[in-house]
C-alpha cells in the first residue's frame, strides 16, 4: 500500500488535461453486458475502479480488450449470472450490474457493494424500483438474488434523485416491455452520458439531465462506439490545486457547464477564473476568502464529491466558512486529518465550521476515502513542510497519475511504495 509524500509551498503553474469520468464510464461498462453486442469505449481513464469493472466483465464471460484509453467489450459470450463477491466489495458501481444483468439474462446474484466509507449507503431505492419493473428479489446472508421472467415498463417515482438508482432503472428498462418513466430522476451529467451511450446502441431514452426520464423498451442493441465525458470532479480538484497554491493552472478537456457550481464558489473564494470553450484557467489569490456557506446537493448543486477538496482550501481562508453536507451521512473523515495539519475545524453532525488558519503544517495523515485522500494531498501542497498521505489506493480509485500530473505542474511530490 503506497503513500504520497508532498513538500508544500510550491506554486503550481502550467496545463493539465482532464481524463474521462469514472462515474460515467463505470455505468457505461456495466451497460455493455445488456446487448450481447460490441462496445468500443474511448477516453476510459486508467483507474483502479475501472480495472475492477474490467475483471467483473471478464468473470461474467465477456471478451475485453484494453489499449491505452480505449476499451472494447464483446458481451456475446456472457455465461454467468454471479458477480464475484470480492470484486463487488471493491466498489459502489458494481451495483449497477443488477439492472444491466436483469435486462440481459433475467437473473443476477450479487452481494452488497463496497465503495468509499462515507456513511451508510443503502440500496433500498434500487431494489424498490427493480421490483416495480417486475424483478423478484430475495436478500439472504449478504447476497441479493434477483430473477425475472419479463421486465415490464412502469412509472417510478424516486423518493430521492439517487444517481445509482436512476442508472439501474435505465439499464433494467432499456429492453423492458413498454415504457418506463422515472420521476425525480438524478440530473447528473453522467446520466446524460449513459443515455448517449445507450441511444447510440439503439435504445430509446429521452430526458436525461432533467428530472423525468422516459425509456421506451427496445428489442435489441447493436454495436456501439462512445467517447466518455470528461471528469468534472477531477477538473474541480485541479482547480483547487491552483487556488490553494496561489497558482495559475489551465485545465483542458472539460465541459464548462458541468463546473458552474465549483466555478461560482472558487470565485467567491477570491480566485480569478477565465473560461474558454473547453478549458479554463484558475489563478489563486494571495489569501483565500472564507465562504459563508457551501451546501452539497444533487446536480446542479455543489457536488458532494468536491466537498473534501473545498474543505482543504477553506482551512487556510481568511475567516470562517461553513460546509453543510446534505448528500451523505458521514463524509467528514478528512476533517480530523486536516486538524492534524493545524486546521481549525469543528464538526456538528452534517455541518462543518472551518475557521481559516494562516498556514497548515505538514503531518502524517491517512486517506480514509477517495476524495478525502485528494483533500489531504491538496492541503499538503499548501502546507509548510512534509505531508504524508497513507492509503494511496483510495486516490487511485478516481485519479489517474495524480501525483505525476501535480509534479508536472511544479509540486514537490512523490509516491512511496
Ligand atoms: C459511482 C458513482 O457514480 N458514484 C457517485 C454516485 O453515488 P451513488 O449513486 O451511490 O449516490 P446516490 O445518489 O445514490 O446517493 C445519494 C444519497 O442517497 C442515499 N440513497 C441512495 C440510494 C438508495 O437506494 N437509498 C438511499 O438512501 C445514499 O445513501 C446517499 O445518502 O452519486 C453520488 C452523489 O452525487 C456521488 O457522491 C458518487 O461519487
Ligand atoms: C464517492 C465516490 O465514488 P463511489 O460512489 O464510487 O464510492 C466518489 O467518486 O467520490
Amino acid at each position: 500500500m503506497g503513500k504520497i509524500v508532498v513538500i508544500g509551498g510550491n506554486r503550481l503553474t502550467g496545463e493539465v488535461s482532464v481524463t474521462g469520468a469514472k462515474n460515467a464510464v463505470l455505468p457505461i461498462l456495466a451497460a455493455t453486458v445488456i446487448g450481447g453486442n460490441e462496445s468500443t469505449i474511448f477516453n476510459v481513464p486508467k483507474l483502479r475502479d475501472v480495472e475492477v469493472m474490467e475483471k467483473i466483465l471478464i468473470s461474467l464471460g465477456c471478451k475485453v480488450k484494453r489499449l491505452d484509453r480505449m476499451m472494447w467489450v464483446d458481451s456475446k459470450s456472457l455465461n454467468s449470472v454471479k458477480i464475484p463477491e470480492e470484486l463487488v466489495r471493491e466498489m459502489r458501481s458494481s451495483i449497477i450490474l443488477m439492472g444491466a444483468m436483469l435486462s440481459r439474462t433475467g437473473e443476477v446474484i450479487i452481494s452488497y457493494p463496497g465503495g468509499c466509507e462515507i456513511g451508510p449507503r443503502p440500496i433500498d431505492l434500487h431494489l424498490k424500483a427493480l421490483r416495480e419493473l417486475g424483478a423478484d428479489i430475495v436478500e439472504s446472508h449478504g447476497f441479493i438474488y434477483c430473477k425475472t421472467k419479463e421486465l415490464k415498463g412502469c412509472e417510478i417515482q424516486l423518493d430521492y434523485p439517487s444517481v445509482g438508482a436512476t442508472e439501474n432503472i435505465m439499464l433494467a428498462a432499456v429492453k423492458a416491455k413498454g415504457t418506463t418513466i422515472i420521476r425525480n430522476a438524478a440530473r447528473e451529467p453522467e446520466i446524460v452520458d449513459l443515455q448517449d451511450y445507450l441511444n447510440k446502441a439503439g435504445a430509446k431514452i429521452s430526458g436525461a439531465g432533467t428530472s423525468v426520464i422516459i425509456i421506451d423498451g427496445v428489442k435489441e442493441l447493436k454495436d456501439v462506439t462512445h467517447n466518455t465525458m470528461p471528469d468534472r470532479i477531477v477538473a474541480g480538484t485541479y482547480m483547487i490545486a491552483s487556488a490553494i497554491t496561489e497558482g495559475e493552472i489551465v485545465i483542458k478537456n472539460i465541459i464548462i457547464d458541468h463546473l458552474q457550481a465549483i466555478i461560482a464558489k472558487l470565485r467567491e473564494a477570491g480566485c480569478l477564473i477565465y473560461t474558454d470553450n473547453n478549458s479554463l484557467k484558475v489563478i489563486g489569490p494571495k489569501r483565500i476568502n472564507s465562504i459563508e456557506m457551501i451546501q452539497t446537493l444533487p446536480y446542479p448543486g455543489f457536488p458532494t464529491d468536491m466537498q473534501a477538496q473545498m474543505m482543504a482550501l477553506l482551512s487556510i481562508a481568511n475567516g470562517t466558512s461553513i460546509i453543510s453536507e446534505t448528500v451523505f451521512e458521514n463524509r467528514f473523515k478528512h476533517a480530523e486529518e486536516l486538524i492534524r495539519m493545524g486546521a481549525n475545524i469543528k464538526i456538528f453532525g452534517k455541518v462543518a465550521i472551518i475557521k481559516g488558519v494562516k498556514e497548515l503544517t505538514g503531518a502524517k495523515t491517512t486517506a480514509k476515502d477517495l476524495r478525502g485522500g485528494a483533500c489531504l494531498i491538496l492541503a499538503g501542497l499548501a502546507a509548510k513542510g512534509v505531508t504524508e498521505v497513507e492509503n494511496m489506493y483510495h486516490i487511485e480509485r478516481g485519479y489517474e497519475d495524480f501525483h505525476i500530473e501535480l509534479e508536472k505542474l511544479g509540486a514537490n511530490i512523490k509516491k512511496v511504495e
